[in-house]
């Protein structure tokens, strides 16, 4: 298997949609999703690089998990639903501290999924590189957006600035609100290369760096520390 060069993580209440956002992304269609149970990854080639993109279980029994899986990354997708206060709320109650673990670099985007629901733009939104059949299926009993969006993107960004305060980061040098803060819906594709994309694209100097590191960091010949170990071995043995 190739090695991944950084990780993106997908963290966010049960039934915000992570594992639908990821099958999105990668397959190009909306499914039927069980309620994931730990963790799953999926490898995405990017060009010359490889990218591993975690998809973390929501459900309270696994939050322990989840600081492990935030080990390391390169950049954090926290997800909401549109439609659901509290899934804006559990992000910054529950979710938030899981990225201690995160690289100190690490880039941030706050996604509102589920737009199809409230959003005729989203809900009318047709992804190009859906089989017609599978958008058949999508298409089966679409209305009209009829649900409330309960969450206002102001509330997004709002949530987004105080992860800024929290890293203790200066916002006048971090990425700005808007170009991390999203509405997607997985269910017609809204927004969701646009995220995945950007993400990507801003991992890079994250990609290089680690690369770079990889290339100075004096490299270990295993045969030759084999042989040196076997000498000192005999010799201690004597
Ligand atoms: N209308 C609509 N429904 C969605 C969308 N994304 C997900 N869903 C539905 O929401 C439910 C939960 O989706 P999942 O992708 O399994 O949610 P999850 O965040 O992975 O949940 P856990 O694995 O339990 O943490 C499923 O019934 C999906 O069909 C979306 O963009 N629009
Ligand atoms: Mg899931």
């Amino acid at each position: 298997m190739k090695k991944p060069d950084v990780k993106v993580v997908l963290l966010g209440d049960m039934n915000v949609g992570k594992t639908s956002l990821l099958h999105r992304y990668t397959e190009r269609k909306f499914k039927d999703t069980i309620s994931t149970v730990g963790g799953a990854f999926y490898l995405k080639q990017w060009g010359p690089y490889n990218i591993s993109i975690w998809d973390t279980a929501g459900r309270e029994q696994f939050h322990g998990l989840g600081s492990m899986y935030c080990r390391g990354a390169a950049a954090v997708i926290l997800i909401y639903d549109v439609t659901n206060w509290q899934s804006l709320a559990e992000l910054e109650e529950r979710f938030l501290s899981l990225t201690d673990t995160a690289n100190h670099d690490c880039i941030y985007a706050v996604v509102g999924n589920k737009a199809d629901l409230t959003d005729p733009k989203a809900q009318q939104f047709q992804d190009p590189d859906e089989t017609s059949e599978d958008r058949a299926e999508c298409e089966e009993g679409r209305t009209e957006p009829q649900l409330h969006k309960q969450v206002p993107p102001e509330d997004a960004v709002s949530f987004y600035e105080r992860i800024l305060r929290y890293k203790g980061l200066d916002e006048k040098s971090s990425l700005p609100a808007g170009k991390m803060c999203f509405e997607t819906s997985a269910k017609t594709g809204y927004n969701v290369d646009t995220l995945f994309e950007a993400l990507f694209d801003l991992v890079l100097p994250s990609i290089l760096r680690k690369r770079n590191e990889n290339q100075v960091s004096p490299t270990v010949d295993l045969e030759e520390c084999r042989g040196a170990n076997n000498k000192r071995a005999r010799s201690s043995c004597c």
